[in-house]
């Protein structure tokens, strides 16, 4: 057992060291360089940020949220930046056909995708739970169901591209905080859909990452009053 084991550690650790020293040689920024990446709610905040350092990498960029006007200067930007090409769909993501057509506009320009960046999110409020039934209900479909809408019309891609899922949620999605239940209850969603599917996607050896992103208040100029 001994021998077995020392054998694993030597076999681990030289894997690692060509992994170290593929990284270092090419650096962290050419990690994405020439891969096919959807970013949604890239229009504004953390998901244009996102779109910008794709583009610093080289990556070929496919953007979407609703305002037309500010997606075209993200992308003009994006390709100022070095992005191997930059497209935007626009629409809203209330509706699930449009979800699907922007994976299946992935599929027709870019020939496939490498990584789906979810990251969109519907407008809510700060406060204390005003019983809206109907604004819970929206709420879930912009930042729950549409995101499951797309994991499933990307899948066939990524299973084959042996891609990744970023999903972008908040500490309000793993603790309850007052002033946020809908968004919070959103965000809960997407850790038992998400973390769920990784886990059925390891029994399955299906080679598709999924990556929770947990952030906390992040200033992105917009905000002030929380
Ligand atoms: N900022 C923060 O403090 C934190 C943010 N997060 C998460 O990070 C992500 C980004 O947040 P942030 O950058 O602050 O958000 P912003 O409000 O700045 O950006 C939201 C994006 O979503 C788009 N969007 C809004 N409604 C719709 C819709 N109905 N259909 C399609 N797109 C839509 C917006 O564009 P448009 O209006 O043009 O459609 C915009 O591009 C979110 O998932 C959020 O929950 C998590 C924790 C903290
Ligand atoms: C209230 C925001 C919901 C999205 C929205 O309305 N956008 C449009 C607009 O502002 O015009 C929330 C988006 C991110 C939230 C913050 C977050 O996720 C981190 C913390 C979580 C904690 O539970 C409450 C405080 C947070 C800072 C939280 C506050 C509400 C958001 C800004």
């Amino acid at each position: 057992v001994l021998k077995v084991n020392l054998s694993l550690r030597k076999n681990i650790k030289s894997h690692l060291s060509v992994l170290h020293r593929n990284c270092t040689e090419l650096g962290p920024n050419h990690m994405l360089k020439g891969k096919r990446v959807i970013v949604t709610g890239a229009s504004t905040g953390i998901g244009e940020q996102m779109a910008y350092h794709l583009a610093r990498m080289g990556s070929h960029i496919l953007i979407t949220a609703r305002t037309e006007a500010k997606l075209q200067k993200v992308v003009e930007r994006c390709l100022e930046l070095g992005a191997a090409s930059a497209r935007y769909v626009s629409g809203t993501m209330e509706d699930m056909a449009f979800a699907e057509h922007v994976v299946k506009e992935a599929e027709a320009s870019l020939g496939g995708l490498d990584m789906l960046i979810l990251n969109h999110v519907g407008t809510s409020y700060f406060g204390y739970f005003d019983g809206d039934v109907g604004h819970v209900r929206k709420l879930l479909e912009i930042n729950f169901l549409s995101y499951v809408a797309m994991t499933v019309s990307a899948l066939p891609m990524l299973k084959e591209s042996e891609g990744s899922i970023v999903v972008v949620s908040s500490m309000a999605g793993k603790v309850g905080f007052p002033f946020t239940v809908p968004y919070s209850a959103t965000k809960f969603a997407l850790d038992g859909f998400f973390s769920s599917l990784r886990q059925e996607f390891s029994i399955q050896s299906v080679n598709v990452s999924i990556t929770l992103c947990i952030l906390g208040f992040i200033d992105t100029g917009k905000r002030s009053a929380v």
